[in-house]
């Protein structure tokens, strides 16, 4: 039933009449009347009206039931809102008159039934115009393709006039009938509305005009029926030539109310106003029963009054119409209720044929040029509006190209700054690294420069004491004993510091070497503090460096690589730092070696001042206290246990200790090119000094390292020292060069510079040394000088034979020729020999001083035979190829008078060698032949003292390398 009623409110077609009821709240007034509920309503549609008669005299409605029932569409009793009177009755209404459908709302019933209220309402209370309107411009907002034109127009027919509310000054209108047989209101205004708010306006103007007086029934009682009509024009928004414009009306009718005089009481005026009234809703009622007569349409009179002519299209024509019925429920208004109930029933039978009013407007030519003017910017709305949406799809595309555009130039961006941040970091590092290199080579001269200072300072000394030395012999010598003074004077030295009354060449040199180093010593340190500062820098923009990486590299990647880099970096620092301290600890042994060197030397001064204070007073028979001749006799043994304590001392000399306790990480020379074990890379000059170096062997010889058991750890071996020495640009060592260059022509060594000194193991504790055994400072510069004029080169001599010559080390000077045999040098050696022995020959055998002499000298010599038999039973592992001639550095140490001896005490310490290579053969190692010439050992007796070629220190105590050829070889 629902959905059948929902189905008849929409669309065109015949349409009945809906009819509603609705049943007003009791009144005040009726309550106190007395009244009964004489309505109710049952169920949603049916009203029951119970006749408040009660006479059982009424013969005629004695079996009638005093019960009536109706049913209509609606019905709304005193509980019902406004809200869902107009939901229920009108609003369904909206759509179809703005799609072009006529529709009428009309309110009916008796006076002060609350028709007023439901069209017009109160204040908070809208009635069913001001809903219905303020839908009608909602419905026509939502529509996007439609134009609407609203109008409205407002009157009213009072005492069968019609007058304007909208314009009360009007007058009273006529109304006109068209062609087509519609009532049309001559005269009317009708005012657009463009909103809710003027329609409501206009509303409340008109309700103003509008005739109400008070009666009996009904204070507020309308005295005329108001009508409102809403005219809807709908058309397309796009116009055409033909034009199709729907136009819809909507009209909301309130009535006025049926009244009886009797319950009015109105008289005079309101007597004549409800006269016309009854008589309108009279005409009215007529058409609805003509309208709703079941055999079929009849004549439908609607001319009686004005407002069935005006209600004639909604009552029987192209309308969709509602009635809303009203009644009191009070049982004194029951005849009023019951009529009102007879014609709304009779209503709902009216059937109406509701088309839509569509007109097709033919627009004037003159029309055309605006109609195609609307047309064209319809067409450049359309067009921008196209437009629009194509940039938009464009701007997103374009937004999207930009994106990845953006993307693909971040990550150009990222690439380049991480490239930019490698390359930057990688030459902050080189730079750094540079300059660190640079500032350890400065240090390392520094070192440099300090020991050769202290060298040239002992040079210097040495000589002032021997000058001394020699200015006392002289004087005690001519006191005491003529014969020995001549003597001494024949046999001193030629080209003394006395006799010449000029200072030796390497005193002189000293000298200027002092003035040279000191110079380089401040520039040294100048440069220091450029690098230092420079270094700062560096290190200040590798640290600007890697704290932008975060904040400019975004891949979490590239920032790893890039710390990564900087990590590789902080290594390289700490390994060069780790060299760096490696060379320090070096510099300080050596330093150390030098202050041994200068202890030793005050302490032959005071041994000096000791035997000469004690000659004096031996020769002179000078009474002593018998407290210093202990003293004496305490010193000489005190000297004794020295002795054994410098040869100690020697014995373990840190240069010592470097070699040996370096040598299990020491490596072979054949692995020296193996740059990847080396601190830094090898430059080439290390490298052509190493090739140098090994060309000086035979190729058939093999070269041994010597393993000692090492006294101190060391970080850095001594070869990688070497290479480091070698690598750094020691600007001591070139500034060496330069005067050795300068001043002395020839006097460098093969490798281009002098050797550092290196202090002598004390082998006599005599300070008489008349043979200069002892290595002084002097000494050594002028052995240095000896060795480099090439007597240690290999090869063949003048004489055919082959020159051999002793190398201890591949990176330390030649230590002295070993002799060659039938040459030139070993003439030279012979005479020097010979000069020594008769120097040492002639002495005072009665003078203390010759005794001790020959003393210390005995002393010397056994305590040299028994350091050579430890020395030899050291030099173990020692091999030679084929028939070559063994050497043995350290032979230049050998002290004795008888060389069969000594070449018997080598024998035997060599038969014990060679039991040891034999078990060492059988470890994989070859058996050793060793040939020895008889004259070359003869060579090697120390005895045989060379002047001018001292005897150099043990160092490197058993590397030997060996060269030479057997001409007559004597097995060992
Ligand atoms: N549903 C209702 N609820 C509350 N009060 C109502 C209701 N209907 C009507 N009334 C009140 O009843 C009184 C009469 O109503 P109203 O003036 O609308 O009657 P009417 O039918 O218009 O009378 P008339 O024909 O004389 O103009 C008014 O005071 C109105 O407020």
């Amino acid at each position: 039933m629902a959905e059948l009623k929902s189905q008849s409110k929409t669309g065109g077609g015949e349409q009945n009449l809906m009819v509603a009821l609705r049943i007003r709240p009791m009144a005040q007034d009726e309550i106190l009347q007395g009244a009964n509920p004489a309505a109710y309503k049952v169920e949603n549609n049916m009203v029951v009206l119970l006749d408040p008669a009660d006479d059982s005299d009424d013969i005629l409605r004695a079996n009638r039931s005093r019960e009536k029932q109706y049913v209509f569409d609606s019905i709304f009793d005193g509980t019902c809102s406004q809200k869902d009177v107009y939901e229920e009755t009108t609003k369904f209404l909206i759509p179809n008159v703005t799609s072009g459908y006529n529709a009428t709302v009309f309110a009916y019933g008796p006076t002060g039934a609350g028709k007023t209220y439901t069209m017009l309402g109160k204040d908070g209370e809208p009635g069913i115009m001001v809903q219905a309107l303020n839908d009608l411009f909602l419905e026509m907002r939502q529509s996007t393709d439609k134009t609407y034109k609203v109008t409205m127009s407002y009157l009213e027919i009072y005492n069968e006039m019609i007058r304007d509310l909208l314009n009360p000054d009007s007058g009273f209108l006529e109304l006109r009938e068209d062609a087509k047989g519609s009532v049309q209101v001559a005269g009317i205004s009708e005012v657009t509305a463009r909103s809710t708010e003027e329609v409501m306006n206009m509303l409340v103007k008109g309700n103003l005009e509008r005739t109400q007086e008070p009666t009996a029934a009904n204070a507020t009682s309308s005295r005329s029926h108001a009508i409102l009509q809403v005219t809807v024009r709908q058309r397309n928004k796009t116009r055409n030539i033909m034009q199709e414009v729907r136009t819809g009306r909507l009209y909301l009718v309130d009535l006025a109310g049926s009244e009886r005089a009797a319950n009015t009481h109105n008289r005079g005026k309101r007597m004549v106003e409800g006269a016309h009234i009854n008589r309108s809703l009279l005409a009215l009622g007529n058409c609805i029963n003509a309208l709703s007569d079941k055999n079929g349409p009849k004549y439908i009179n609607y001319r009686d009054s004005k407002l069935t002519r005006l209600l004639k299209d909604a009552l029987g024509g192209n309308c969709r119409t509602v009635m809303i019925a009203h009644i009191s429920p009070a049982s004194t208004q029951f005849e009023e209720s019951r009529n009102t109930l007879v014609y709304a029933d009779r209503a709902k039978h009216i059937k109406t044929k509701v088309r839509r009013n569509v007109t097709d407007v033919a627009y004037h030519i003159a029309q055309y040029s605006n109609i195609i003017s609307e047309l064209r910017d319809e067409i450049m709305r359309l067009r921008g509006k196209l437009t629009e949406q194509t940039q938009q799809k464009h701007s997103v595309a374009n937004i999207q190209a930009v994106q990845s555009e953006v993307v693909e130039s971040q990550k150009k961006t990222d690439k380049a700054d991480v490239t930019f941040f490698k390359e930057q970091l990688l030459t902050s590092f080189k730079d750094q690294m540079e300059l660190r290199k640079t500032l350890m080579e400065l240090n390392n001269a520094s070192m440099e420069i300090s020991l050769e200072t202290n060298r040239n300072q002992l040079v210097i000394s040495e000589f002032q004491v021997e000058k001394a030395r020699e200015l006392r012999n002289r004087e005690g010598t001519s006191m005491t004993d003529n014969k020995f003074s001549e003597d001494d004077k024949e046999n001193n030295v030629p080209g003394s510091v006395v006799s010449s009354g000029v200072e030796p060449v390497e005193v002189q040199m000293a000298r200027n070497e002092l003035k040279v180093l000191h110079e380089e010593k401040h520039k040294t340190e100048r440069v220091k503090t450029t690098i230092q500062r420079e270094l700062e820098a560096a290190r200040n923009k590798t640290q600007k460096l890697e704290e932008m990486i975060p904040l400019r590299i975004n891949n979490a990647d590239q920032q790893e690589i890039l710390k990564l880099l900087c990590r590789v970096h902080q290594l390289e620092i700490e390994s060069l730092e780790g060299q760096s301290a490696g060379l320090l600890r070096d510099f300080q042994i050596r330093h150390k070696d030098m202050v041994i060197t200068k202890l030793h030397h005050y302490r032959n001064i005071s041994d000096d001042i000791i035997n000469r204070q004690k000659r004096i007073i031996d020769e002179n028979n000078l009474l002593c206290p018998p407290e210093l001749l202990q003293l004496y006799e305490l010193y000489k043994e005190e000297l004794s246990h020295n002795l054994l304590k410098w040869d100690d001392i020697s014995s373990y000399s840190s240069i010592d200790k470097i070699t040996s306790s370096n040598a299990p990480s020491t490596p072979k020379i054949e692995d020296v090119d193996n740059d990847s074990n080396k601190v830094f890379t090898q430059s080439a000059k290390a490298k052509h000094i190493q090739q140098a170096e090994r060309s000086m062997y035979p190729q058939d010889l093999e070269i041994v390292e010597h393993v000692s058991t090492p006294t101190a750890p060391s970080r850095i071996s001594y070869e990688d020292r070497t290479i480091i020495n070698a690598n750094t640009r020691s600007i001591a060592a070139l500034a060496a060069k330069k005067r050795n260059q300068a001043n002395i022509s020839g006097a460098t060594d093969k490798f281009g510079q002098r050797p550092l000194y290196r202090p002598q193991p004390l082998i006599d504790d005599d300070d008489f040394d008349p043979f200069g055994t002892k290595l002084t400072p002097s000494r050594l510069a002028l052995h240095n000088r000896n060795m480099s004029e090439g007597l240690y080169s290999n090869g063949l001599g003048d004489d055919g034979l082959e020159r051999f010559s002793t190398i201890t080390d591949p990176n330390l000077p030649p230590l002295r020729t070993i002799g060659t045999i039938g040459s030139k040098r070993i003439q030279e050696q012979e005479e020097a020999r010979r000069r020594a022995v008769r120097y040492t020959g002639n002495g005072n055998n009665n003078s203390y001083l010759e005794k001790s002499r020959k003393q210390a000298r005995k002393n010397a010599e056994q305590k040299n035979r028994n350091q050579q038999r430890r020395k030899i039973s050291t030099n173990s592992n020692i091999r030679y190829g084929g028939a070559r001639a063994a050497v043995i550095d350290d032979s230049s140490t050998l002290r004795s008078n008888t060389p069969n001896t000594v070449l018997s005490d080598i024998n035997k310490r060599n038969n014990n060698h060679i039991q040891k290579n034999k078990k060492i053969s059988s470890q994989g190692i070859n058996t050793l032949t060793v040939n020895q010439p008889e004259d070359l050992v003869d060579s090697i007796i120390p005895d045989r003292k060379i002047r001018g070629l001292p005897t150099i220190p043990q160092y490197r105590k058993g590397d030997i390398t060996v060269t030479g050829t057997a001409t007559n070889a004597a097995r060992f």
